[in-house]
Protein backbone atom coordinates (compact mmCIF):
# COMPACT_ATOMS: atom_id res chain seq x y z
CA UNK A 1 0.00 0.00 0.00
CA UNK A 2 1.50 3.53 -0.54
CA UNK A 3 1.87 5.89 2.22
CA UNK A 4 -1.21 7.93 2.65
CA UNK A 5 1.34 10.86 2.10
CA UNK A 6 4.39 11.05 0.20
CA UNK A 7 6.26 14.79 -0.62
CA UNK A 8 9.44 15.15 -2.52
CA UNK A 9 11.47 17.89 -3.53
CA UNK A 10 8.57 20.07 -2.65
CA UNK A 11 9.52 23.40 -3.89
CA UNK A 12 7.50 27.03 -4.24
CA UNK A 13 8.60 30.10 -5.28
CA UNK A 14 5.89 33.17 -4.75
CA UNK A 15 5.85 35.43 -7.48
CA UNK A 16 7.40 37.73 -5.03
CA UNK A 17 10.40 35.99 -5.69
CA UNK A 18 10.07 34.40 -1.91
CA UNK A 19 11.23 30.98 -1.08
CA UNK A 20 8.78 29.42 1.07
CA UNK A 21 9.42 25.29 0.63
CA UNK A 22 13.02 24.84 -0.69
CA UNK A 23 12.88 21.33 -1.84
CA UNK A 24 11.21 19.38 1.23
CA UNK A 25 10.54 15.45 1.45
CA UNK A 26 8.04 13.64 4.16
CA UNK A 27 6.83 10.39 4.11
CA UNK A 28 3.55 10.38 6.10
CA UNK A 29 1.95 6.71 6.84
CA UNK A 30 -1.62 5.49 7.75
CA UNK A 31 -2.34 6.65 11.40
CA UNK A 32 -0.28 8.28 12.81
CA UNK A 33 -0.23 11.78 14.26
CA UNK A 34 2.30 14.01 12.72
CA UNK A 35 3.02 17.60 14.36
CA UNK A 36 4.50 19.98 11.51
CA UNK A 37 6.55 22.94 14.18
CA UNK A 38 8.28 25.98 13.21
CA UNK A 39 8.79 29.58 13.92
CA UNK A 40 6.19 32.31 12.25
CA UNK A 41 6.81 32.31 8.13
CA UNK A 42 8.50 28.70 8.44
CA UNK A 43 6.44 27.44 5.03
CA UNK A 44 3.73 25.25 7.25
CA UNK A 45 0.65 26.48 5.70
CA UNK A 46 2.74 27.06 2.47
CA UNK A 47 2.89 23.08 2.55
CA UNK A 48 -0.50 22.26 3.40
CA UNK A 49 -2.08 24.77 0.94
CA UNK A 50 -0.04 22.63 -1.41
CA UNK A 51 -0.98 19.19 -0.85
CA UNK A 52 -4.92 20.41 -0.49
CA UNK A 53 -4.59 22.10 -3.93
CA UNK A 54 -5.38 25.54 -2.72
CA UNK A 55 -1.41 26.80 -3.94
CA UNK A 56 0.65 25.26 -6.48
CA UNK A 57 4.02 24.31 -6.46
CA UNK A 58 7.06 25.33 -8.41
CA UNK A 59 8.42 21.78 -7.96
CA UNK A 60 8.56 18.75 -6.76
CA UNK A 61 5.63 15.95 -6.23
CA UNK A 62 2.84 15.22 -3.65
CA UNK A 63 0.99 12.20 -3.45
CA UNK A 64 -1.86 10.87 -1.88
CA UNK A 65 -2.75 7.54 -1.05
CA UNK A 66 -0.55 7.11 -4.68
CA UNK A 67 -2.41 9.96 -6.25
CA UNK A 68 -0.60 12.34 -7.54
CA UNK A 69 -1.82 15.77 -6.71
CA UNK A 70 -1.41 17.34 -9.72
CA UNK A 71 -2.54 14.82 -12.51
CA UNK A 72 -5.00 12.83 -10.12
CA UNK A 73 -6.37 15.54 -8.37
CA UNK A 74 -9.82 14.94 -7.54
CA UNK A 75 -8.96 11.47 -6.11
CA UNK A 76 -6.31 12.64 -3.93
CA UNK A 77 -8.56 15.63 -2.76
CA UNK A 78 -11.27 13.73 -1.96
CA UNK A 79 -8.86 11.71 1.13
CA UNK A 80 -8.28 14.84 2.43
CA UNK A 81 -9.91 17.21 5.07
CA UNK A 82 -8.59 20.48 5.95
CA UNK A 83 -9.61 22.72 9.08
CA UNK A 84 -7.93 25.98 8.48
CA UNK A 85 -7.52 28.46 11.08
CA UNK A 86 -10.37 30.77 10.71
CA UNK A 87 -14.05 30.07 9.71
CA UNK A 88 -14.71 32.53 7.05
CA UNK A 89 -17.96 31.44 5.88
CA UNK A 90 -21.44 30.67 6.11
CA UNK A 91 -22.45 31.89 9.17
CA UNK A 92 -26.06 32.53 8.39
CA UNK A 93 -25.97 28.25 7.76
CA UNK A 94 -27.35 25.95 10.12
CA UNK A 95 -24.89 23.58 11.26
CA UNK A 96 -26.11 20.33 9.59
CA UNK A 97 -26.44 22.06 6.43
CA UNK A 98 -23.09 23.52 6.74
CA UNK A 99 -21.86 19.86 7.43
CA UNK A 100 -24.04 17.97 4.74
CA UNK A 101 -22.89 20.84 1.89
CA UNK A 102 -19.68 20.07 2.60
CA UNK A 103 -20.14 16.62 2.01
CA UNK A 104 -21.72 16.99 -1.36
CA UNK A 105 -19.45 19.22 -2.30
CA UNK A 106 -16.93 16.08 -2.80
CA UNK A 107 -19.65 14.13 -4.36
CA UNK A 108 -20.11 11.79 -2.00
CA UNK A 109 -23.82 9.97 -1.15
CA UNK A 110 -25.80 10.89 1.40
CA UNK A 111 -25.12 9.47 5.07
CA UNK A 112 -27.12 10.91 7.14
CA UNK A 113 -26.09 8.26 9.89
CA UNK A 114 -22.67 8.99 9.32
CA UNK A 115 -22.72 12.77 9.83
CA UNK A 116 -25.33 12.37 13.04
CA UNK A 117 -22.35 10.14 14.62
CA UNK A 118 -20.22 13.04 13.71
CA UNK A 119 -21.86 15.74 14.95
CA UNK A 120 -22.56 13.65 18.52
CA UNK A 121 -19.02 12.68 18.22
CA UNK A 122 -18.01 16.42 18.35
CA UNK A 123 -20.90 17.39 20.98
CA UNK A 124 -22.47 19.52 18.39
CA UNK A 125 -25.62 17.55 17.76
CA UNK A 126 -27.86 19.51 19.95
CA UNK A 127 -26.35 22.46 17.85
CA UNK A 128 -27.43 20.90 14.51
CA UNK A 129 -30.01 23.30 14.04
CA UNK A 130 -28.68 26.49 14.98
CA UNK A 131 -26.98 28.89 13.71
CA UNK A 132 -23.09 29.35 13.03
CA UNK A 133 -22.87 33.12 14.29
CA UNK A 134 -24.54 32.13 17.25
CA UNK A 135 -22.08 29.72 18.61
CA UNK A 136 -19.44 29.79 20.70
CA UNK A 137 -15.81 30.13 19.71
CA UNK A 138 -15.34 26.28 20.67
CA UNK A 139 -18.13 25.20 19.27
CA UNK A 140 -17.38 26.97 15.92
CA UNK A 141 -13.83 24.69 15.73
CA UNK A 142 -15.77 21.21 16.41
CA UNK A 143 -17.75 22.73 13.30
CA UNK A 144 -14.41 23.52 11.33
CA UNK A 145 -13.67 19.70 12.58
CA UNK A 146 -17.10 18.41 10.97
CA UNK A 147 -17.05 20.29 7.94
CA UNK A 148 -13.48 18.87 7.28
CA UNK A 149 -14.41 15.12 8.39
CA UNK A 150 -18.08 15.16 6.76
CA UNK A 151 -16.63 13.11 3.20
CA UNK A 152 -14.90 10.61 5.01
CA UNK A 153 -11.32 11.64 4.68
CA UNK A 154 -8.54 9.78 5.67
CA UNK A 155 -5.91 12.32 6.27
CA UNK A 156 -6.74 15.42 8.50
CA UNK A 157 -5.09 18.90 8.03
CA UNK A 158 -5.49 20.61 11.40
CA UNK A 159 -3.78 23.95 11.08
CA UNK A 160 -3.19 25.21 14.56
CA UNK A 161 -5.92 23.82 16.00
CA UNK A 162 -6.07 25.18 19.59
CA UNK A 163 -4.68 28.31 18.49
CA UNK A 164 -6.51 30.70 21.38
CA UNK A 165 -8.40 28.16 22.44
CA UNK A 166 -9.09 27.51 26.35
CA UNK A 167 -7.42 24.36 28.62
CA UNK A 168 -10.62 22.46 28.71
CA UNK A 169 -11.68 23.02 25.01
CA UNK A 170 -7.17 21.77 24.03
CA UNK A 171 -7.95 18.99 26.33
CA UNK A 172 -11.27 17.94 24.10
CA UNK A 173 -9.19 18.87 20.54
CA UNK A 174 -6.81 16.94 21.80
CA UNK A 175 -9.02 13.66 22.55
CA UNK A 176 -10.89 13.62 19.74
CA UNK A 177 -7.69 13.72 17.94
CA UNK A 178 -6.73 10.88 19.24
CA UNK A 179 -10.25 8.74 18.65
CA UNK A 180 -9.92 10.09 14.88
CA UNK A 181 -7.13 8.13 15.27
CA UNK A 182 -8.28 5.06 16.54
CA UNK A 183 -10.50 5.14 13.56
CA UNK A 184 -7.88 5.15 11.08
CA UNK A 185 -7.56 8.66 9.82
CA UNK A 186 -4.11 10.43 10.16
CA UNK A 187 -3.44 13.28 11.18
CA UNK A 188 -0.95 16.50 10.34
CA UNK A 189 -0.97 18.92 12.43
CA UNK A 190 0.89 22.31 12.94
CA UNK A 191 1.51 24.15 16.10
CA UNK A 192 3.02 26.67 17.94
CA UNK A 193 2.58 25.06 20.75
CA UNK A 194 5.44 22.30 21.97
CA UNK A 195 3.22 20.82 24.81
CA UNK A 196 0.49 20.08 22.38
CA UNK A 197 2.88 18.45 19.90
CA UNK A 198 4.54 16.89 22.86
CA UNK A 199 1.47 15.64 24.62
CA UNK A 200 -0.20 14.38 21.01
CA UNK A 201 2.56 13.53 18.35
CA UNK A 202 4.17 9.94 17.27
CA UNK A 203 6.40 11.80 14.75
CA UNK A 204 7.83 16.01 14.76
CA UNK A 205 8.45 17.71 11.98
CA UNK A 206 10.69 20.68 12.35
CA UNK A 207 10.66 23.15 9.43
CA UNK A 208 12.39 26.39 9.07
CA UNK A 209 13.37 28.66 5.93
CA UNK A 210 11.37 26.59 4.10
CA UNK A 211 13.45 23.35 4.94
CA UNK A 212 12.53 20.36 6.75
CA UNK A 213 15.51 20.26 9.16
CA UNK A 214 14.30 17.10 11.25
CA UNK A 215 11.62 14.61 11.30
CA UNK A 216 11.52 12.59 14.32
CA UNK A 217 9.58 9.98 16.28
CA UNK A 218 9.14 11.86 19.79
CA UNK A 219 10.53 9.27 22.05
CA UNK A 220 13.14 9.14 20.00
CA UNK A 221 13.94 13.06 19.74
CA UNK A 222 13.23 13.26 23.78
CA UNK A 223 16.29 10.72 24.10
CA UNK A 224 18.62 11.74 21.35
CA UNK A 225 18.43 15.40 22.22
CA UNK A 226 17.06 15.88 25.79
CA UNK A 227 19.76 16.26 28.71
CA UNK A 228 19.13 15.67 32.14
CA UNK A 229 20.80 17.48 34.74
CA UNK A 230 21.28 15.81 38.16
CA UNK A 231 21.89 18.43 40.65
CA UNK A 232 23.75 17.52 43.98
CA UNK A 233 23.45 20.06 47.23
CA UNK A 234 26.84 19.52 48.98
CA UNK A 235 26.75 19.84 52.60
CA UNK A 236 30.06 21.61 52.06
CA UNK A 237 31.40 24.01 49.50
CA UNK A 238 34.15 22.32 47.31
CA UNK A 239 36.42 24.34 46.14
CA UNK A 240 37.12 21.92 42.49
CA UNK A 241 35.40 18.89 41.63
CA UNK A 242 37.75 15.80 43.49
CA UNK A 243 40.21 14.19 41.37
CA UNK A 244 38.32 10.90 41.31
CA UNK A 245 35.39 12.29 40.42
CA UNK A 246 37.04 14.05 37.05
CA UNK A 247 35.81 11.50 34.69
CA UNK A 248 32.29 11.91 35.31
CA UNK A 249 32.94 15.72 33.56
CA UNK A 250 31.36 17.33 36.47
CA UNK A 251 30.60 20.95 37.27
CA UNK A 252 30.35 22.79 39.97
CA UNK A 253 28.04 25.40 40.03
CA UNK A 254 26.26 27.90 43.29
CA UNK A 255 30.12 28.76 44.77
CA UNK A 256 30.88 25.39 45.01
CA UNK A 257 27.65 24.41 47.04
CA UNK A 258 25.97 22.31 43.74
CA UNK A 259 27.90 19.70 41.80
CA UNK A 260 25.67 19.37 38.53
CA UNK A 261 26.23 16.23 36.70
CA UNK A 262 24.75 16.26 32.67
CA UNK A 263 23.37 12.96 31.17
CA UNK A 264 21.16 11.22 28.37
CA UNK A 265 17.87 11.09 29.36
CA UNK A 266 18.23 7.56 27.79
CA UNK A 267 20.82 6.06 29.11
CA UNK A 268 23.65 5.87 31.52
CA UNK A 269 21.33 5.09 34.81
CA UNK A 270 23.71 3.20 36.30
CA UNK A 271 26.65 6.19 36.02
CA UNK A 272 24.38 7.97 38.38
CA UNK A 273 24.77 5.08 41.07
CA UNK A 274 28.40 4.83 40.35
CA UNK A 275 28.69 8.19 41.23
CA UNK A 276 26.79 8.72 43.57
CA UNK A 277 28.66 6.22 45.49
CA UNK A 278 32.24 7.38 44.42
CA UNK A 279 31.36 10.76 45.67
CA UNK A 280 30.24 8.94 49.32
CA UNK A 281 34.17 7.43 49.06
CA UNK A 282 35.18 10.84 48.40
CA UNK A 283 33.50 11.69 51.39
CA UNK A 284 31.80 14.13 49.56
CA UNK A 285 27.98 14.59 51.82
CA UNK A 286 24.87 15.63 49.68
CA UNK A 287 22.13 17.75 51.33
CA UNK A 288 19.86 17.97 48.83
CA UNK A 289 19.44 16.55 44.98
CA UNK A 290 17.24 17.41 42.00
CA UNK A 291 17.03 16.39 38.14
CA UNK A 292 15.93 18.55 35.76
CA UNK A 293 15.10 17.62 31.93
CA UNK A 294 15.02 19.37 29.17
CA UNK A 295 11.90 19.91 27.28
CA UNK A 296 10.66 19.23 23.56
CA UNK A 297 10.69 23.79 23.83
CA UNK A 298 14.53 23.50 24.58
CA UNK A 299 15.18 20.72 21.92
CA UNK A 300 12.96 22.59 19.43
CA UNK A 301 14.87 26.30 20.32
CA UNK A 302 18.32 24.51 20.09
CA UNK A 303 17.60 23.18 16.38
CA UNK A 304 16.19 26.67 15.03
CA UNK A 305 18.82 28.35 16.39
CA UNK A 306 21.80 26.38 15.53
CA UNK A 307 19.86 26.04 12.01
CA UNK A 308 19.91 30.21 11.92
CA UNK A 309 23.29 30.15 13.30
N1 LIG B 1 1.15 34.68 -1.48
C1 LIG B 1 2.37 34.91 -1.01
N2 LIG B 1 3.24 35.68 -1.67
C2 LIG B 1 4.48 35.93 -1.21
N3 LIG B 1 4.99 35.40 -0.07
C3 LIG B 1 4.17 34.61 0.64
C4 LIG B 1 2.83 34.31 0.21
N4 LIG B 1 2.27 33.48 1.14
C5 LIG B 1 3.21 33.28 2.08
N5 LIG B 1 4.35 33.94 1.78
C6 LIG B 1 5.59 33.93 2.57
O1 LIG B 1 6.09 32.62 2.66
C7 LIG B 1 6.63 32.38 3.96
C8 LIG B 1 6.01 31.13 4.56
O2 LIG B 1 4.65 31.41 4.91
P1 LIG B 1 3.71 30.33 5.58
O3 LIG B 1 2.37 30.98 5.76
O4 LIG B 1 3.79 29.07 4.83
O5 LIG B 1 4.44 30.17 6.99
P2 LIG B 1 3.93 29.43 8.30
O6 LIG B 1 5.04 28.53 8.69
O7 LIG B 1 2.60 28.84 8.08
O8 LIG B 1 3.85 30.64 9.32
P3 LIG B 1 2.83 30.90 10.54
O9 LIG B 1 3.29 30.02 11.63
O10 LIG B 1 3.09 32.35 10.82
O11 LIG B 1 1.45 30.61 10.05
C9 LIG B 1 6.40 33.64 4.76
O12 LIG B 1 7.60 34.37 4.80
C10 LIG B 1 5.34 34.38 4.00
O13 LIG B 1 5.50 35.76 4.13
Amino acid sequence: MPPILQISGLAKTYSSGFQALKGVDLTIETGEIFALLGPNGAGKTTLISIVCGLVNPTGGKVAVAGHDIATDYRAARSLIGLVPQELATERFESVWATVSFSRGLFGKPKNNAYLEKLLRDLSLWEKRDERIMALSGGMKRRVLIAKALAHEPRLLFLDEPTAGVDVELRRDMWRLIRELRETGVTVILTTHYIEEAEEMADRIGVITHGELILVEEKAALMSKLGRKELILQLCEPLPRVPEALLRHGLELRDGGNELVYVYDSARERADVAVLLTELAVAGVGIKDLRTTQSSLEDIFVTLVNGERA
